[in-house]
């Protein structure tokens, strides 16, 4: 019994710091907010049951957060607590039934906030002027981010009136629902993948290293607590007011409560009333108001016994599936959505949920016509959770799912691995169409400005381009009958096309859409094979003898030059003149400083990408190796370096860099 609690208990520890750190690090939700909760309870629950399992390390005693390598690390001088949760008013009861007990019924005065979701921040000011400004980390420690939240326009940089002369204000950056989707759109026009949520976005824009790119984002600040040795009030929220005629923004919803029926009141209503912010709030935060009361009670190891935080449930609503469809995506891949009778969840109005494929559909059990519940989790795309079955019909069917394509008929496949159907017919299925070509003119391929996928789209409905290489056929005056199509955008497309036969072969390789053929495959082919046609008519085994050329690649590199629809496209690019030749210039190097030094990269990289980095090894006449030994000269950590790091230091012949080191190793030239 004792030795299946112990797992219990170590599973439950893993998979919340990993939870912890997909969120806190990658600001990435694995699972909704509730269900972290629910698992963090029950771990509680476990602990302090079992005492005889404690350790130090658990989720339950730190704080989640952590501490980046790309920024400096800075103690907190007052430790940056976490909050106690609860659920329902009994927990709220129980709390206060516990202060009271120490300060007696009548004697303690609450001020209830929302519960905003974003990011913590500690900001130090001295002689009225902002000095820096830290996140929470892991409550100890935190990351300097001064430069980023000086970019943020409701921070003030200098104080008014009568302030103390050395002080934190600690508050929450966010970003508000509309400044949200503002960067969404423009990253959906620039083709980048969307974000998830306020919440998280706001939290990774603290971390971007360019201040300049933070101040885009339009972040937004509420403080909420003023910290020091000395109080310049008795009570929290007389500390609020005065921060407010210093020029800090502090929260209009604030509220004095007397006794648990007004803070009830103040739940309710905000539960209700909380789509109407302008920012999305994932609670009420309760603390008690005067500050010696505050000092009386102290800290737990996590969390403020003087402060509660009251979390809201994720709203669930039932509604009827209207059908389900089937959506064919750009690569190929279907994708299953529940089309809904509309309803109001979470202040929109909602009438489609993904159904992710056919593993989730067989999971739910769904039937034609039932009544299903959808939630809005930690996710803008809400998804269904349940079934009412009791309203279920008799003879309703279960929903089965498709054999072929909805867009062109073919019979789909499943490859081993991959949860998603596809439509295997790329050349000819009309979503595979369009995103092959939406690929090429993409701006890590051929870079065709002004051509986006909504004229690509229209273009191919006006069976004017079928494949790349139609782009060149191309005329204004073919362009010009398009919709919203004005003389001097078409100009524009034209030029932008023509411009794309500068566009190196690496490049182009890439554009054509090979299977498996991403960017760095693409360089190490053209690498290995100065033309086109040397790598047509490459074989398996000289392919494979790449550096990371596997079969998988080799085969796809076969299988499409197979295709003579393939072999015609490329025919057609070389008349037209676009690049299918190694440039002059593809093996030239900078400098020759690395020379006989060998490198390995390892952990998150911020300054670079992985592959950036390589290149500029491979440019100063340095190589790539892909493992530690007694042959790496350099390993170049970023954050969260794991096994690696420590095989290195074990071996104590290689010099470990961070990213900057590396940086200016190079820049020595
Ligand atoms: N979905 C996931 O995978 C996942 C993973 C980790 C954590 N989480 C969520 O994060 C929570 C834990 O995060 P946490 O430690 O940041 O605690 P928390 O979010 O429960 O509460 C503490 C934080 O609330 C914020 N806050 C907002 N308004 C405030 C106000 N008026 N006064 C004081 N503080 C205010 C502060 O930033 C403070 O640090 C979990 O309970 C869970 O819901 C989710
Ligand atoms: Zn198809």
């Amino acid at each position: 019994m004792s030795q299946e609690i112990k797992e219990k208990i170590e599973s439950l520890r893993k998979e919340l710091h990993q939870y912890n750190n997909a969120y806190y690090q990658n600001d990435e939700s694995l699972i909704s907010d509730f269900e972290f909760d629910l698992k963090l309870q029950e771990l509680i629950k476990l602990e302090t049951e079992n005492p005889e399992f404690f350790d130090a390390n658990s989720p339950t005693l730190r704080v989640g957060g952590g501490i980046t390598k790309n920024f400096p690390t800075i103690p907190h001088q007052f430790r940056m607590y976490s909050l106690d949760n609860s659920y329902d008013f009994d927990d709220l009861e129980d709390w206060e039934k516990r202060i009271e007990k120490t300060f007696g019924k009548d004697e303690v005065e609450f001020v209830a906030e929302l519960k905003y979701d974003g990011a913590s921040i500690s900001i130090l000011y001295e002689n009225g002027k902002m000095v820096q400004a830290i996140t929470r980390g892991d409550g100890f420690q935190g990351d300097e981010i001064s430069n980023n939240v000086r970019t943020i326009s409701n921070i003030p940089l200098t104080l008014n009136g009568d302030f103390p002369e050395r002080f934190f204000m600690r508050g929450e950056i966010y970003l508000t629902r509309k400044d949200f989707d503002k960067i969404n759109e423009k990253r959906e026009e620039e083709g980048l993948d969307l974000f998830m949520n306020p919440r998280n976005t706001a939290s990774g824009s603290l971390k971007m290293q360019d201040s300049a790119e933070v101040r885009k984002r339009k972040l937004s600040a509420v403080l909420y607590q003023f910290i020091s040795e000395e109080f310049p009030a008795e009570t929290h929220w007389e500390l609020l007011q005065k921060a407010k005629t210093w020029g800090f923004n502090i929260s209009s919803q604030a509220k004095l409560c007397k006794n648990l029926d007004e803070i009830k009141d103040f739940i309710n209503y905000w539960d209700k009333k909380r789509h109407d912010l302008p920012f999305e709030i994932d609670g009420i935060v309760l603390k008690i108001n005067n500050i010696k009361q505050q000092q009386t009670l102290g800290y737990t190891a996590k969390s403020p016994r003087w402060a509660m935080a009251y979390k809201f449930k994720a709203e669930k609503v039932e509604t009827k599936l209207e059908s389900v469809v089937y959506q064919v995506g750009r690569t190929g891949a279907i994708t299953p959505v529940a089309n809904l009778k509309p309803i109001l969840l979470a202040g929109t109005t909602v009438k489609r949920a993904t159904l992710h494929n056919e593993d989730q559909i067989k999971k739910l059990g769904l039937h034609e016509d039932d009544f299903v519940y959808v939630e809005k989790g930690g996710e803008i795309i809400p998804k269904i959770v349940g079934i009412n079955l009791d309203k279920r019909l008799p003879d309703s069917k279960e929903i089965e799912y498709i054999k072929n394509c909805p867009e062109c008929g073919t019979e789909l496949v499943k490859i081993e691995d991959q949860a998603n159907h596809f439509c295997p017919n790329e050349l000819h299925c009309p979503p595979q169409v369009v995103g092959r070509m939406i690929h090429y003119v993409s701006r890590k391929a051929l870079d065709i400005e002004n051509l986006g996928s909504e004229t690509i789209e229209q273009l191919y409905i006006a069976k004017l381009v079928e494949n790349p290489a139609d782009f060149y056929a191309l005329t204004k005056q073919q362009l010009l009958p398009l919709e919203r199509m004005a003389e001097k955008s078409a100009q524009n497309i034209i030029e932008s096309i023509e411009k794309s036969k500068e566009i190196p072969f690496e490049k182009v390789l890439f554009g054509v859409g090979i299977k498996h053929v991403g960017e760095t495959v693409a360089k190490k082919l053209v690498k290995n094979f100065s033309t086109i046609e040397e790598l047509r008519t490459a074989s398996l085994e000289e392919l494979v003898q790449v550096e990371d050329i596997g079969i998988k690649i080799a085969e796809s590199i076969h299988e499409f030059f197979k295709n003579p629809e393939n072999i015609l496209m490329v025919e057609r690019l070389k008349e037209y003149g676009i690049k299918l030749e190694k440039d002059e210039n593809f093996n030239q190097t900078d400098s020759n400083i690395l020379e006989g030094k060998t490198f390995l990269f390892t952990g998150k990289l911020s300054l670079f990408t992985r592959e950036a980095a390589e290149e500029m090894v491979e440019k100063n006449a340095g190589k790539n190796i892909s493992a530690v030994s007694k042959n790496l000269d350099y390993l170049v950590v970023g954050e969260k370096a794991g096994s690696k790091l420590k095989k290195a230091q074990d071996l104590g012949t290689i010099t470990i860099l961070d990213e900057q080191e590396f940086l200016d190793l190079i820049s020595q030239k």
